[in-house]
């Protein structure tokens, strides 16, 4: 049995979740999908093609760890089933935000050559759980664009499963997906991500 008010709860996370990243600029038009989970087998996630910084309560939807509706006949996020295997790979994950910055998306562009992000020499760095210096390495790998959810679903599970200590992944030209105990430790990952990203930016200039 569900717990409604769990759901109701969850679901005002995401709506003020969603107010933020559009306030932002990095869930810009009808880009980027929110999640935040009710309990071991459903997540409250956001249906596909609202607004997401003028979200209401109808606009979130239970699925199950499957992608399935629960209790609604609406068509949640296309994106779902990114969400669901990350809330299958660990239990301990509460909040799942997808973004579309302008930052992730011309960053992963320029780096059209490589697979992963190294982030390295960034006291912010340790915005991310286990991250206690600078001087480690925070590599977030880039996942290659495609219309098949279900093919990048299995990619980025197998690579977490090998890499487990991933705070976040790159889709190219696309956005950035994060996670995290709480809807409030995501948030934090993602704005460590902009920050972060904004950097490399800005090196990649000079560097030029
Ligand atoms: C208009 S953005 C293209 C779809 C997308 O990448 C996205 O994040 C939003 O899709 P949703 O189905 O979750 O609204
Ligand atoms: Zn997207």
């Amino acid at each position: 049995m569900i717990n409604l008010a769990t759901y109701a709860a969850q679901a005002q996370h995401v709506i003020a979740a969603g107010q933020f990243l559009y306030g932002e600029g990095w869930s810009p038009a009808t880009s980027s999908n929110y999640s935040a989970r009710i309990d071991e087998q459903h997540l409250a996630i956001t249906v596909s093609g609202k607004h997401k910084g003028q979200l209401k309560a109808e606009d979130i939807m239970i699925v199950d760890l499957a992608g399935q509706p629960v209790l609604s006949q609406q068509k949640s996020s296309a994106e779902t089933l990114l969400h669901c295997v990350l809330y299958e790979w660990q239990a301990e994950i509460g909040a799942v935000l997808h973004t579309h910055s302008k930052a992730a998306t011309v960053l992963t562009r320029l780096l059209a050559d490589q697979d992963q992000l190294v982030l390295e020499g960034y006291e912010l760095q340790k915005a991310f759980p286990g991250v206690t210096s600078h001087e480690g390495q925070v590599v977030i790998p880039i996942f290659e664009n495609t219309q098949d959810i279900r093919t990048l679903a299995g990619q980025s599970l197998s690579y977490l499963e090998q890499y487990p200590d991933t705070p976040a992944y790159l889709i190219r030209g696309h956005g950035l997906y994060t996670w995290g105990k709480t809807m409030a430790d995501t948030l934090r990952h993602i704005e460590a991500m902009e920050f972060l990203m904004a950097c490399e930016l800005e090196l990649l200039k000079v560097a030029r």
